[in-house]
């Protein structure tokens, strides 16, 4: 018998009649990604979301009172994440007060569609929703710098503008934490891509369940032991619930504009491994866990950003850098290998120069640069 992984409907038929290794009186309706446990969907239903409890308790993740901004993009981890904390913060009774946190970076076809998720579930739960646009803050949208820098580097600047733009919407929403969707192959593959690239600083912060608390607003993944395969298939057992469906409705398209090979080949390395041996990805996250840093090893210090005052190794932020390099009209400037963790690369192409535009309200303090 398979695991879930290929539907619920296929996987229950496989089930067939044993019974779930957890109740141990209702029949097994499918088999865990995570563990290979046969188990009903009502087991399912509670050991996820049970999972996910221990995870938020056992780490103190939020105290009563706290004012927490769900990143949401309306992609699968992030729809699931909201229904779940938001059912935990009123069954568990966690007192916190949610918001829903959405960076629109203004990729036509894409984040247009998935952010009318993210207005379905403002509806649904109940939670106020604050949509922030890098137009707004940069005064550049992910189509014109796909214009000016093509296919190739688009989404260096994505990622750099996304933290800055989340924590920046944080800070307006005067939240204590941020959380994210970040799920256990997530947190895999960045171990693995950090090995891979050689980058010690980032391996040695990437599977921190909370990051930032160095900074003004601290993120934290509830999901970093959710597999995503119980993620995806979390809404078909969320037994007789009137929100399973609308679950189900979050935006599966996949952005126009990200290619990212190196991180599909980790991905799809991750996968094959998983197939053979599930704990895997749970096996890789510990190691990254374990690792430790040779003390000869140069870490980044960690500063501020001498133009807008975000957390920053070098004199200027990255996104201050990148930005600067669009509105030079010189896209290239920044993006690459660079010293230390953000700062001057070399290996940008002269082009010919762009009128400045308006530098973009880029000032004040803001939050990590880690993710
Ligand atoms: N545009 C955005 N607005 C707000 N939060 C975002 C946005 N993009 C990503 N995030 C946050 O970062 C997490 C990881 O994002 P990533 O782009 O890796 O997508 P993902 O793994 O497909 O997650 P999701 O399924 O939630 O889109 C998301 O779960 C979400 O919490």
């Amino acid at each position: 018998m398979d695991s879930a992984v290929d539907g619920p409907r296929q996987s229950s038929a496989r089930a067939g009649s044993r019974l779930c290794t957890c109740c141990g009186e209702r029949k097994a309706a499918l088999k865990r990604p995570k563990t290979l446990e046969q188990i009903c969907r009502e087991c399912f239903y509670i050991v996820f979301e049970d999972e996910i409890h221990q995870t938020i308790v056992e780490n103190n993740l939020f105290k009563p009172g706290d004012r927490v901004a769900i990143g949401a993009s309306g992609g699968k981890d992030s729809t699931v994440l909201a229904y779940v904390l938001s059912e935990l913060n009123r069954r568990r009774k966690y007192c916190l007060d949610l918001f829903l946190l959405s960076v629109d970076e203004g990729i036509t076809g894409y984040r247009d569609d998935s952010l009318e998720t993210v207005k379905r579930n403002e509806i649904q739960y109940g939670l106020p929703l604050k949509i922030i646009s890098y137009k707004d803050l940069y005064g550049w949208t992910m189509d014109d710098i796909v214009k000016a820098i093509g296919l190739k580097n688009n989404c260096t600047f994505c990622g750099v503008f996304r933290r800055q733009a989340l924590d920046r919407g944080a800070a307006l929403l005067k939240v204590d934490k941020i959380v994210t969707g970040h799920n256990a192959d997530d947190i895999a593959e960045t171990v693995l891509l950090n090995i891979l690239r050689g980058d010690i600083a980032r391996l040695s912060r990437c599977t921190f369940i909370t990051t930032g608390e160095d900074g003004p607003i601290p993120r934290c993944k509830p999901f970093k032991y959710t597999y995503e395969k119980e993620i995806v298939i979390y809404p078909y057992y969320a037994i007789s619930h009137i929100f399973s469906c609308d679950l189900m409705l979050y935006s599966s398209i996949v952005c126009i504009y990200s290619p990212n090979a190196y991180r599909g080949f980790a991905r799809e390395f991750i996968k094959d491994l998983e197939r053979m041996r599930p704990r895997a990805i749970l096996d890789i996250i510990k190691s990254g866990e374990n690792f430790r840093i040779s003390t000869t090893t140069r870490m980044p210090e960690q500063g501020t950003c001498e133009r807008c005052g975000y957390i920053s190794s070098q004199k200027l932020c990255k996104a201050c850098v990148l930005l600067d390099g669009l509105n030079r009209g010189l896209p290239k400037l920044g993006v690459g290998r660079t010293k230390g963790v953000a700062g001057g690369d070399s290996d940008c192409e002269q082009q010919a120069k762009r009128p400045e535009r308006s530098r973009s309200s880029l000032q004040g303090k803001h939050g990590n640069i880690d993710f």
